[in-house]
């Protein structure tokens, strides 16, 4: 796997080489969705690292994602954000768009905070609408596209991981009671999102059938991203911003586009920043900001926390 630039020691080369340029010691990792990268702003005392200068970093290539790695802190917490996250269709190997993870995690990232762009499935759910992500359906996993696939690398996980568990219960739980607490109880919903490869957006006849296997969004992202999260133990939620409808009606004359998506993350960002700035303050946080073990003190299992 080394070979191909997505491997535990160049994760390693990548969070050194950050380290070694931020006094930043993030316990909280956070990636922004399409128009959504707002949400970097939020940081005080920045230190921003452009993806193109950032060892094996791939590169964001999407309108809407604008390539930066942000440090810094949201009321005091310690954090990292991606300004811009990949994608498959961008024809990157799926263990290259979720390395970011990998790295959250050699930072000492203790809880990720996922957000994306989804076309809503469910018939309850309006454009503008804010999905806490209970569970997924991996679609591309289906057919063998999962990030860990090929050699396991202990150091970050097992071999096997569970995934019944992958959006943190009482995360999930604290987003719908501050979101409701915030006045946003109209536009919060929970559900399922589905994950696709994209680029194109789904036939009417595909967001049907998505919608009778359970899914009450779909997308193109997030689920890569949360697999990887989990192999190493970090504490996921993801939210998901309901963009557009997807089309499932033959007399509609309703078309998906980018256009809409970035529309409708820019009249919800402020909503989304405080949902996600709020929490942030209020969530406990296993690392006190200050776990990242360093060279010297690598053991055999690099991710195990350093004692506290
Ligand atoms: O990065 P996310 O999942 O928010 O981006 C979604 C999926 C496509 O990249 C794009 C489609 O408009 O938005
Ligand atoms: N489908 C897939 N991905 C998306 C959509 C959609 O309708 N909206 C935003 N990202």
């Amino acid at each position: 796997m080394a070979d191909k630039g997505y491997g535990y020691e160049e994760c390693e080369a990548t969070a050194d080489w950050l380290l070694a340029r931020t006094g930043v010691r993030p316990a909280v990792g956070i990636v922004c969705g399409s128009g959504l990268g707002g949400l970097a702003d939020m940081l005080k005392d920045q230190v921003a690292f452009n993806y193109e200068d950032i060892p094996n970093f791939p590169q964001s290539t999407v309108h809407g994602h604008a390539g930066r790695l942000v440090f810094g802190t949201l009321k005091g917490r310690s954090c990292v954000c991606m300004q811009g996250r990949f994608h498959l269709y961008e024809g990157y190997p799926v263990q290259k768009i979720t390395l970011p993870i990998r790295i959250f995690k050699l930072l000492g990232v203790d809880t990720v905070m996922l957000t994306n762009a989804a076309g809503g499935l469910n018939r309850d759910f309006k454009v503008g609408d804010i999905m806490v992500i209970k569970d997924h359906l991996n679609l591309p996993g289906f057919a063998g596209v999962n990030p860990l696939s090929g050699p396991n690398d202990e150091r970050f996980g097992a071999r096997f991981p569970c995934m019944s568990d992958a959006y943190d219960g009482a995360l999930r739980q604290m987003a719908m009671h501050v979101g409701r607490e915030l006045g946003y109880g109209d536009f919060l919903k929970e559900g399922v999102y589905c994950v696709l490869g994209g680029p194109s957006f789904e036939t009417i006849a595909e967001s049907r059938m998505l919608h009778k296997l359970g899914a009450d969004a779909v997308g193109m992202s997030t689920a890569h991203e949360v697999i990887v999260a989990r192999h190493c133990g970090m504490r996921v939620l993801a939210l998901s911003l309901i963009t557009n409808q997807a089309v499932m009606d033959y007399d509609s004359e309703a078309k998906a586009n980018h256009e809409e998506v970035l529309e409708t993350g820019t009249r919800r960002a402020a909503q989304l920043e405080r949902l996600v700035s709020t929490m942030v303050t209020k969530m406990e946080l296993n690392n006190n900001n200050n776990n990242y073990a360093g060279d010297a003190d690598r053991g055999t299992l690099a991710c195990q926390r350093k004692p506290q």
